[in-house]
């Protein structure tokens, strides 16, 4: 479904070249959870980042369903970023002047026109306030970012990154802020979500017990994929029944 063909990437400073990607190649399959590893500064995250076309390489492909999206026009790029992916950062990236009902909200405020919006937002703001009541939230509506947790700040930020039923969830080190409990949960949640909605799932991470948690992990090293193999599966059990 999601394809990344010989990619290249060189990040340039000054006179410094640093050269991330060399050539890689990754195939993710829909409804697959799949964990990327690897040394830190091994390009995890600038991988994850042209596949979810935030940014772009310098040569090389990447296609959704067989059609290319690294080089789409703004406008097609937007809609895509908007509809099709969702993100899931270390840092939550939640603007603080909103409580969680409004942070989840974002994609929809921002996908629609003045008007559609106008007329929508009673639904909108129903969706995000059940969104946020299956990551376990029901109890934080109106709280803002500083008022919530680091692993309450991830699942509001899971609930906005799901709010326009993407296909895919982008999901950079999203344990990688939080203690081993409230990682685990997180994990768990992915896992859920995952599982009962069938969203397909790249996850890039340092931990390998939460590896444990996804289908299949991809090592890279050097800007390109080295291993590929089933993820050793452990204890990891759903627990919520209906996300
Ligand atoms: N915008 C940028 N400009 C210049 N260099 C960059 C830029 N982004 C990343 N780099 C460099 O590219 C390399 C790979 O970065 P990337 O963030 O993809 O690695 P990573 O594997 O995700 O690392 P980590 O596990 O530490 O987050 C690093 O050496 C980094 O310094």
């Amino acid at each position: 479904m999601l394809t990344a063909v010989k990619l290249e990437k060189t990040y340039r400073r000054h006179a410094v070249q640093v050269r991330v990607l060399n050539g890689l190649d990754l195939e993710v399959q829909t409804g697959e959870f799949l964990s990327i590893v690897g040394a830190s500064g091994s390009g995890k995250s600038t991988l994850l980042h042209l596949i979810g076309t935030l940014d772009t390489p310098d040569t090389g492909r990447v296609l959704l369903d067989g059609k290319r999206i690294d080089n789409l026009p703004s406008r097609d790029r937007d809609r895509l970023r908007n509809r099709t992916f969702g993100y899931i950062f270390q840092f939550y990236h939640l603007l603080p002047e909103l409580n969680a009902v409004d942070n989840v909200l974002m994609p929809a405020y921002i996908g629609h026109s003045v008007l559609t919006w106008w007329q929508t937002r009673r639904q909108w703001r129903r969706r995000a306030e059940e969104l946020l009541e299956l990551v376990g939230l029901k109890h934080r509506l109106k709280h803002r970012p500083r008022e919530l947790s680091g692993g309450e700040m991830q699942r509001t930020a899971i609930a906005r990154a799901l709010l326009m039923d993407p296909r895919v969830l982008l999901a950079d080190e999203p344990t990688g802020n939080l203690d081993t409990e409230a990682g685990s949960e997180i994990v768990r949640l992915l896992r859920d979500i995952n599982h009962n909605k069938g969203v397909t799932i790249v996850m890039v991470t340092h931990n390998m017990e939460i590896v444990s948690a996804t289908d299949r992990v991809v090592r890279m090293v050097g800007g390109v994929v080295t291993d590929d193999t089933p993820a050793p599966r452990q204890s990891f059990q759903p627990r919520l029944a209906a996300v």
